[in-house]
């Protein structure tokens, strides 16, 4: 990447010590984490780290404290609504698309207004987002030939495209993707990791969560690793690999993801930069209790 493109980078998301707690347990602690214009975020951790709990927390789909701005806009206070309208969207994790539906009106009816009163002029102006607006979000992910085509005719790989096109809808400037890769292949991974890319380049911040670490590892300009609740490191890819609390994190967790160890040995044996989770003694290094 060019140094001028770093520069011309703005900040669109930025947390100030984001915290989220149920009952008993902190799920998020003092979280501050930014994302870019243009800029490809990973948030990764173990099982129960806390990830899909802090983009419910920006998204505001659940109660944190702390700050969250948009592009300088402060949001903490505002409802999922507001802030979709801002220009940050999210997808879910295992989101699945309307079987029924073509791959267009799938990308309609997840931008219908919500509320009584947009109900209302719904129902008397027969209002639809503008063709354009879908169109432009099916050309960000490289799909504007499938509109009219059903998900079953795409494959898996071009069903979770249109998984991120949905949330790319009505002028979003940030997208958080809770593992949209999942259950891909290594070769579907790889391209989907280059339409990532290709959405980047428009622009658009992208913060990542997946378990998928060849393509985390691959598409990220910058990582955050959560640990109970806890940012434990940051980083470009390269040092991430090599930061002693990740190791541990990953391979002292007693809740540690079977699939995500195996999916690190892959990333570094398969060309990665390097090989987190091979290479070093697997650390004992007892958990903290405490969150958990
Ligand atoms: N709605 C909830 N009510 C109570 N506890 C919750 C709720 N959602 C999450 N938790 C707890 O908060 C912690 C963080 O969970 P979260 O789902 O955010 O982790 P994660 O990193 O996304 O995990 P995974 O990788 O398995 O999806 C866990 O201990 C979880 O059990």
């Amino acid at each position: 990447m060019s140094e001028s493109t770093v520069l011309e980078r703005t900040t669109l998301l930025q947390t100030g010590g984001l915290s989220v707690r149920y009952g008993g347990v902190s799920a998020n602690t003092d979280v501050d984490i930014t994302v870019g214009s243009g800029e490809i975020v990973g948030l990764i951790g173990p099982n129960g780290a806390g990830k899909t709990t802090f983009v419910d927390a920006v998204t505001g789909f659940t109660k944190a404290t702390g700050t969250v701005s948009l592009a300088g806009e402060r949001l903490e206070k505002a409802s999922p609504h507001r802030r979709r309208r801002a220009g940050m969207a999210r997808t879910w994790q295992a989101g699945e698309l309307f079987t029924d539906l073509t791959v267009s009106q799938n990308l309609a009816v997840a931008v219908q207004p919500v509320g009584l009163r947009a109900m209302v002029s719904d129902v008397l102006n027969g209002s639809r987002p503008p063709a354009e607006t879908i169109d432009h979000a099916l050309d960000l992910v490289g799909l504007r030939d499938a509109a009219d085509q059903r998900p079953g005719e795409l494959t898996l790989g071009q069903q979770k495209l249109v998984g991120v096109a949905r949330a790319l809808v009505g002028g979003t400037r940030l997208v958080l993707l809770d593992e949209p890769a999942a259950g891909l292949d290594t070769h579907e991974s790889r391209d989907f990791g280059a339409e990532l890319r290709r959405i980047a380049a428009t622009g658009i911040g992208i913060l990542l969560i997946d378990h998928d670490m060849s393509l985390v590892l691959d598409v990220c300009d910058r990582l955050y690793v959560l640990d109970f609740g806890k940012v434990i490191a940051s980083g470009t890819p390269a040092a991430i690999q090599d930061d002693p609390a990740v190791i541990s994190a990953y391979l002292g967790s007693p809740e540690v993801d079977p699939d995500a160890v195996a999916e690190l040995d892959a990333a570094g044996s398969s060309g990665g930069p390097t090989d987190l989770a091979t290479g070093t003694e697997p650390t004992t290094t007892a958990a903290p209790e405490e969150n958990r």
